[in-house]
C-alpha cells in the first residue's frame, strides 16, 4: 500500500530548495540513527542542484555520518562519463565532492562510453543488477527517500507520458529513448522501483509546472502524469513553490 500524498507550499523556489534540503538532512539523520546507516536517490534538474546546493551550505550537514549514506539516482542522462549534462557530474560538482562521503557507496549510472558502450539497455541492466545486489527482496533497496523532479508535461525521472518506460511492471531499470527533454537518451527507475522507497519527495518549482500539477491532483493517471504514480510505501510528499501550486485548489 503506498502513501496519499502529502502537499508542502513554500513562498518561493529559493525557499522550496532551503525546506527540502533541511528536511532532507534531518531525514538521513533519523535514518542513520534508526538503522546506522541511510540511503537517497538523487534527482537531476534545476531543483535538485539547487537542493544540493542548499545542503552543502547548511551548517546541519556535519550532523550527518557522510561515509554512511548511499548514493543512487532515480535517472541519468546517457552521456560520455563527465559531462556537464549528466546527472552524477552535477551532483558531484553541487554537492558529492565537497562531503566526506564513501566513494565505494556511489552508486551512479553508466556513462556512454563506460564499460558497456553505447549501450543505454545494457547499461540499464547492469543498475538493475547493482540494485538487486543491495537489495532485501533481490530487486530494490528500500530507499530512505526518493528525491524526484517534475517536468512541465509531468515527466519524473526519466519516465515520460505515454512512454514505454510509464507501463513498465517488472524491470527495475529501462534505457529510455527519444526523450523530449534533452538529452534524447536516458537511463532510469521505473515506477515499481521508485515505489520501494520509504519516503517519495517531488520536487517541483515554477508555474510552468502548475498545469501538470493540476493534472496530477486533478486524477489522472500515471501515464498521463508519470509523476503522479511515483509514491512511496509510508511517505509520498509534494513539496512545490507558490508558482506551481498556483492551479491547485
Ligand atoms: O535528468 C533530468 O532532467 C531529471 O531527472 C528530470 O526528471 C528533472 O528532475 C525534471 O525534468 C525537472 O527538472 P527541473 O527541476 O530542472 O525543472
Amino acid at each position: 500500500m503506498t502513501a496519499a500524498p502529502q502537499v508542502v507550499v513554500l513562498a518561493n523556489s529559493e525557499l522550496l530548495a532551503a525546506a527540502t534540503a533541511a528536511r532532507l538532512l534531518t531525514s538521513v539523520i533519523d535514518a542513520q540513527a534508526a538503522r546506522g546507516t541511510a540511503s537517497v536517490v538523487l534527482t537531476g534538474g534545476r531543483t535538485g542542484n539547487a537542493v544540493m546546493a542548499q545542503l552543502l551550505a547548511s551548517p546541519v550537514k556535519d550532523a550527518v555520518d557522510w561515509s554512511n549514506v548511499d548514493f543512487y539516482w532515480g535517472d541519468e542522462r546517457f552521456l560520455p562519463a563527465g559531462d556537464p549534462e549528466r546527472n552524477e557530474t552535477q551532483a558531484r560538482e553541487a554537492l558529492l565532492d565537497h562531503l566526506p562521503i564513501d566513494p565505494t557507496r556511489v552508486y551512479a549510472m553508466e556513462p556512454s562510453d563506460g564499460k558497456f558502450g553505447d549501450d543505454p539497455d545494457a547499461a540499464a541492466e547492469a543498475y538493475a543488477q547493482l540494485l538487486a545486489s543491495k537489495a532485501d527482496d533481490g530487486q530494490v533497496p528500500v530507499f530512505d527517500v526518493c528525491l524526484l523532479g517534475v517536468g512541465e508535461e509531468g515527466h519524473t525521472a526519466s519516465i515520460f507520458p505515454e512512454s514505454p518506460a510509464v507501463y513498465e511492471t517488472s524491470r527495475t531499470v529501462v534505457a529510455v529513448r527519444d526523450c523530449p527533454k534533452p538529452p534524447p537518451t536516458r537511463v532510469s527507475l521505473t515506477l515499481p522501483a521508485i515505489r520501494r522507497s520509504t519516503e517519495v519527495w517531488l520536487l517541483t518549482g515554477g508555474e510552468a509546472k502548475a498545469d501538470a500539477l493540476a493534472m496530477a491532483f486533478g486524477g489522472a493517471t500515471e501515464v498521463e502524469i508519470p509523476a503522479a504514480g511515483a509514491r512511496g510505501q509510508q511517505r509520498t510528499l509534494w513539496l512545490l513553490d507558490k508558482a506551481a501550486a498556483a492551479k491547485l485548489s
